[in-house]
């Protein structure tokens, strides 16, 4: 399949990237590099610098290229943030979706993969969480992503459009080789800063609340590994080929970690110490999120190669070894 990836220098999009060639396909990516690294997507793979803002830019990349099928991982994902400006999530996340699906539409490209995610779910009911679970996002990010879920919802019958959607739990680790992995800028995620505090990198890291209903007190989440989460989106591609087919499914590993245990992982991993205090709750910050993956695993034959916390994050700690000074500058 020659395979659009939007977003596509970013972290998961550029593991993807790297796993579609691997499975003989032919990605061309297209990122604006505002969040994403040039040097995570290998030289000889068509490269369009694109902003999904620009509509003439889009149409015009669309028109050369007329993919198979169009992967989406262009957003802004960092939660915190998304309750201080949620204009800025609406402009990224939504219109800039709208504007490639209907470039899209208008070349006749059908087969679409979108990153959602399980902050769509809020605070759920019921735990690990089913696809079924009603979705009640408390953060602008998740609103954002549920709302071009429906959008896609809603598009589909009326348009032929086909899609799955994937709801990544906590996306963690780096490519085995340790060639690319997660580089945010700024960065906001706990295992890149966990690292970077027992590096001596980056400051003291921040346990942003201790009072949760949890069993030591910290929230629980679901680390899924990059490479794993890259090989259920090429799994879906035969979904793809039903006109108006719409499909939605959990990844994640379905074992809890919590804070702490993400801590001890990357001090016994790396021999280092994680300089760390417990800091106030963070705003918008579910106490636990898990996945229950049964949909995924029985209807793509998706199993994560990676189970639990450990080796996710071994994979992390030799891309932060291995990774090129000022990877990250710009
Ligand atoms: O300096 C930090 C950073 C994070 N955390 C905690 O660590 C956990 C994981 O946080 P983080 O790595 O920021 O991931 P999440 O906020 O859980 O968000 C991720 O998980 C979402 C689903 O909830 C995804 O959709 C987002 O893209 C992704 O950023 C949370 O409990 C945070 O409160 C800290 O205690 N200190």
């Amino acid at each position: 399949m020659k395979v659009l990836v939007a977003g596509g220098a970013g972290y998961i999009g550029s593991h993807c990237v790297k796993q579609l060639l691997a499975a003989g396909h032919e990605p061309v990516v297209l990122d604006n590099l505002v969040y994403g690294h040039r040097a995570a997507v290998a030289p000889a793979i068509r490269f369009h610098e694109v902003n999904l803002g620009d509509k003439a830019a889009i149409d015009r990349v669309l028109a050369a290229e007329r993919p198979d099928v169009v992967m989406h991982f262009a957003a802004f994902a960092y939660v915190g943030e998304s309750v201080t400006d949620p204009l800025k999530y609406y402009h990224n996340n939504v219109a800039a979706t709208l504007n490639l699906l209907d470039s899209m539409l208008r070349h006749g490209v059908r087969k679409f993969v979108f990153s959602s995610t399980c902050a769509t779910y809020g605070i759920p009911d019921r735990m690990p969480i089913t696809e079924a679970l009603l979705q009640r996002p408390i953060n602008p990010y998740g609103q954002t992503k549920l709302d071009v879920e429906n959008m896609l919802k809603s598009l589909a019958p009326a348009t032929g459009l086909s899609f799955a959607a994937f709801r990544y739990f906590n996306a963690a680790g780096a490519a085995e080789d340790g060639s690319i992995g997660e580089d945010h800028t700024p960065e906001s995620h706990l295992i890149p800063l966990a690292i970077g505090a027992a590096q001596g990198l980056r400051p003291e890291l921040q346990i942003f609340g201790n009072d949760y209903p949890t069993p030591d007190g910290t929230c629980l989440r679901d680390y899924v590994h990059v490479d794993d989460l890259s090989r259920a989106h090429i799994a879906a591609f035969p979904l793809l080929e039903t006109a108006g087919a719409q499909h939605f499914y959990n990844l994640g590993t379905g074992t809890p970690t919590s804070v702490l245990e993400v801590i001890q992982a990357v001090e016994k991993v790396s021999g280092l110490k994680v300089p760390a205090k417990f800091a106030p709750r963070r705003a918008g910050d579910p106490p636990a999120l898990y996945a229950d993956a049964t949909k995924a695993r029985t209807e793509l034959g998706w199993t994560p190669r990676f189970q639990t916390i450990q080796p996710i994050v071994e994979t992390a700690w030799r891309w932060h070894q291995a990774k090129p000074k000022g990877y990250g500058d710009r």
